[in-house]
């Protein structure tokens, strides 16, 4: 998971806030199968609008992507993320109780919100290599704290899908192949691409600390 390419400079340069958010507690008890149904309740409702402004990034990517190729593979995973991703935040739902409403339309948090911001941001500079700063870290940083666990799988699909939707081969190969395309194209934007990570792992953390605010 290191190396020398431009996607790893960027990693190394926000290595604080990073390591914070992969090793947050909030990590160890989804790993552990420890966090309350109440946390993780307030977690999952807040990242299903994460996730919507993140479809609407990934498509961005494929509409500014500089070939067919890497547009195929954009595609590929954004099928995956509209299909097994979201049967998850429905069965979640329903096994923790949350009505449509929240489903649909919940009261948004600042990081909620500024995360938003910031892929709309990205997704409306029409470069290619700003929409893969941000996609970077948000599939990144969740690889590698899903990849942390080292026992058994937790007991409730409520973790254990979580863990294995960010833990497993289709996933780390995508992940491996988008820092490429970012390594490739990203140094000719070296100054934006930087500051729009940074900006991604910052909130990444936040995401997290928010839940015990
Ligand atoms: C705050 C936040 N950051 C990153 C992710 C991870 N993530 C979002 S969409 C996607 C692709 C399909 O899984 C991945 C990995 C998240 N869920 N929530």
């Amino acid at each position: 998971m290191t190396g020398t390419g431009f996607s790893e400079a960027l990693r190394r340069a926000c290595a604080e806030d990073w390591n914070a958010a992969i090793r947050h507690r909030f990590v160890d008890a989804m790993l552990a199968g420890t966090a309350e149904p109440a946390r993780m309740r307030a977690y999952l409702v807040q990242d299903y609008q994460f996730i919507d402004r993140f479809v609407a990034l990934l498509g961005a990517a494929i509409a500014s992507a500089d070939s067919y190729a890497s547009r195929l593979r954009l595609s590929g995973f954004l099928a995956m993320i509209v299909s097994d991703e979201n049967t998850y935040f429905q069965r979640a739902f329903d096994a923790l109780g949350v009505p449509e409403a929240e489903r649909a339309a919940p009261a948004l948090s600042e990081t909620t919100r500024a995360f938003q911001a910031l892929m709309r941001e990205a997704a409306e500079s029409r470069s290619y290599a700003q929409a893969l700063s941000v996609l970077v870290v948000a599939e990144w940083l969740y690889l590698s704290w899903a990849t942390r666990r080292s026992g058994p799988l937790p007991p409730d699909f409520v973790h254990a899908e979580w863990i294995t939707l960010h833990d497993n081969d289709f996933f780390r190969g995508f992940v491996g192949w988008l820092r490429a395309e970012l390594d490739r194209v990203g140094p000719a934007e070296e100054a934006a691409c930087a500051a729009l990570f940074r900006r991604a792992v910052r909130l990444e953390r936040r995401f997290f600390d928010d839940l015990y605010a």
